[in-house]
């Protein structure tokens, strides 16, 4: 396990800095998992998602941790830290760790058309 920070708490910090290395740091070890944290989640997921690579996924119930494993095959978790109760984020989190990407063709298709616009820039076609 590798803690990205803050190693202190600070009220006014800026979550950046922290949640871009969590999410450098899950996309050079691939088949890893991360975990970041702010106050709603959605500024953490967005700076996560800037990272190419990485899938970030906000998770607000048991249901959105599970798909963001079995159908987006997310290999970063963003939880509100001001949305649940310590008990619930542990709770998403671990449903998040312990559920397999499915695997589904589908989803596999849709996963590589996003990997390949990050790669390339160039739209996928219009069904
Ligand atoms: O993305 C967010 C809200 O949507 C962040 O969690 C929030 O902006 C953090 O704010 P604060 O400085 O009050 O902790």
């Amino acid at each position: 396990m590798v803690d990205a920070g803050p190693a202190v708490y600070d009220a006014v910090d800026d979550y950046p800095p922290f949640v871009l290395r969590a999410a450098e740091g899950v996309a050079a070890d691939p088949g890893s998992l991360g975990i970041v944290i702010g106050g709603s989640g959605n500024g953490e997921q967005i700076a996560a998602n800037k990272v190419r690579g990485v899938r970030a996924a906000l998770a607000w119930s048991d249901a959105t941790a599970t798909l963001a494993r079995e159908h987006n095959d997310a290999n970063v978790i963003s939880i509100g830290a001001r949305m649940h109760s310590q008990e619930e984020a542990t709770r998403l989190v671990e449903l998040f760790l312990a559920t397999p990407y499915s695997g589904e063709e589908r989803h596999t298709r849709r996963i590589t058309m996003l990997s390949e616009y990050e790669r390339t820039g160039e739209l996928p076609p219009l069904p």
